[in-house]
């Protein structure tokens, strides 16, 4: 190929390895662009490191606990064993598998010839990053200079100055994985989808515990349904809720913490002991110190970084992606985010970030799936849909294999029947989420869902069975 009909391609420099750098890196490398990855954490991120896969594998574990207490009621005799969580080994096939994931996509990358430094990097110019390596922290920053910059550098706990963690007692959702033993009675401070997560599977181990909401009910941002379906479940696997409660301190005691606790529920509970706490009262972006105002990159208030559908900053070669964007904080948010700041700075085929097509899950037990419109938007007149909620309870499958909570909800627009969202409460509502999100993407009627074969007998026969209910009669 002669210099003149070789197509110029752009390099990229990525700060963050979590999943909006290494996805973004992934595909520019794949598309020719020599890539620079600077990660200080480890790759993958605090997603696979501290986040995701480690409180998803620790799910699992839970759910195996879940599912062999159910056994009993299937006619499986279990002796006089009582099942336990062994948290040594638990916590160990926990940081093995995270390790492991992080090394499988170290090697993706590099495979890909990006260029991965482990290190701690600044943005110094509109195209150029200062690199302090880890190897050599005494050793002269390096700055690399690149056609556009990417920045992926994710979120931390937010620290109340009044419960600070200490990875003993009191932990972040972090530190969780340093304990050898299960919590005799753990406090969780914050009902958003970390805290329900983390109380919902503690409490399938086998410890008690407290969840502290500052809201009515758990999981506000949610389905209401969802959550209140939710809520029945914890209460009666012995999980409490202390509602309208906001936890004012956590502190140490003799033998373990005291949360003090204001608002309305605190008239009837001021405070609650237990033996460790969890605070998971939200995140702050790792932007502070990053150098970005310093050339122009704007910042919302609350630090972080402000991005257009196609995530580019106020800085035409300056990008930007996932939690440290303040858009939805998930995983397939930021690499979606990292895809398109590739897609957009390469010129490739691209489709803006596309929110109310997405679908997410909260691996509570039992879990519950959503895609596109919630029942909030229906609700308030932002969408009208006709909608339909039908109990896996007349379900043969739920009943063949003991579930007897959850439901699926599909979300049709009133007069076309075009499928617009839905929400499944169930265990493995993950995976069952798959065919409405099919069908939200792309805008399948209600009466492709119920025309489609189902398995007999399975769960997905009542996605089918709720969209036939939807059918309208012309
Ligand atoms: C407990 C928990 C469970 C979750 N579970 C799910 C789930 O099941 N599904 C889901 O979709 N989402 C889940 N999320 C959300 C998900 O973790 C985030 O949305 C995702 O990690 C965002 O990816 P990211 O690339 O923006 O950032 P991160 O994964 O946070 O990665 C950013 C990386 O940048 C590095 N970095 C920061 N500053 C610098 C610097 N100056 N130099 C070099 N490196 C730097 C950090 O060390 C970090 O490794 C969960 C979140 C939490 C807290
Ligand atoms: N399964 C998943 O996909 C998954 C799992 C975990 C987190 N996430 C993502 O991470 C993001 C952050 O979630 P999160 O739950 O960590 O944070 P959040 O901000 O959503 O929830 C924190 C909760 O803590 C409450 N709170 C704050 N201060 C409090 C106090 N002093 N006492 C009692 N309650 C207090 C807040 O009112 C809020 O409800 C979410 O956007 C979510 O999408 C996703």
């Amino acid at each position: 190929m002669t210099e003149e009909n070789s197509t110029f391609i752009p390099s990229l420099t990525i700060i963050g390895g979590g999943p909006g750098g290494y996805e973004a890196a992934m595909v520019a490398a794949k598309l020719g662009a020599r890539v620079t990855l600077v990660e200080r954490q480890g790759v993958g991120g605090a997603a696979v490191l501290t986040d995701v896969v480690p409180s998803k594998t620790l799910i699992a574990t839970a759910d195996s606990m879940r599912r062999v207490g159910l056994a009993e009621d299937l006619g499986v005799d279990l002796g006089d064993a009582e099942p336990r969580a062994d948290m040594r080994q638990v916590d160990r096939r926990i940081l093995e598998l995270a390790g492991e994931q992080s090394r499988d996509i170290r090697a993706a990358l590099e495979r890909r010839g990006v260029r991965v430094i482990d290190g701690v990097a600044r943005v110094v110019g509109p195209n150029e990053v200062s690199v302090r390596t880890l190897q050599d922290e005494d050793a002269e920053p390096e700055v690399i200079t690149s056609d556009a910059i990417l920045v992926a550098v994710g979120a931390s706990p937010r620290e109340l100055p009044t419960a600070v963690p200490d990875g003993e007692r009191i932990f972040n959702w972090k530190q969780l994985y340093a304990m050898t033993e299960l919590p005799e009675h753990l406090i969780v401070v914050g009902s958003g989808v970390t805290g329900a997560e983390f109380a919902s599977a503690y409490n399938r181990l086998g410890a008690k515990v407290t969840l502290v909401s500052s809201r009515d009910r758990v999981l506000p941002g949610e389905d209401a349904d969802a959550a209140e379906l939710l809520e029945k479940v914890f209460q009666d696997n012995g999980l409490t809720v202390v509602a309208r409660s906001r936890a004012e301190a956590v502190e140490r005691t003799e033998t373990g913490v005291r949360v003090e606790l204001s608002g309305e529920g605190a008239a009837d509970t001021p405070y609650v002991e237990g033996s460790h706490a969890l605070v998971a009262v939200g995140g702050i972006p790792n932007t502070a110190g990053l150098g970005l105002q310093d050339v122009g990159v704007e910042l919302t208030e609350s630090g972080h970084v402000k991005v257009d559908g196609v995530s580019r900053t106020t800085v035409p070669s300056i990008y930007a992606a996932g939690d440290c964007t303040g858009k939805l904080a998930l995983a397939s948010v930021a690499a979606m985010q990292g895809r398109i700041a590739v897609a957009h700075l390469l010129g490739d085929a691209l489709k803006p970030l596309r929110p109310h097509l997405l679908a997410s899950n909260i691996f509570t037990s039992p879990e519950i799936a959503t895609v596109g419109v919630t029942q909030a938007q229906v609700d308030s007149g932002q969408y009208q849909a006709d909608v339909l909620r039908l109990d896996f309870a007349t379900n043969p499958r739920a009943k063949m294999s003991g579930v007897q909570e959850g439901f699926v909800k599909i979300f049709a627009r009133q007069g076309s029947g075009t499928v617009i969202g839905g929400v499944v409460v169930s265990p493995r509502a993950s995976e069952l989420i798959y065919a409405l999100a099919l069908a939200v993407t792309h805008k399948l009627h209600v009466d492709d869902l119920a025309d489609t074969f189902t398995v007999y007998p399975s769960m997905s026969g009542s996605i089918a069975e709720a969209a036939r209910r939807l059918h309208v009669r012309v």
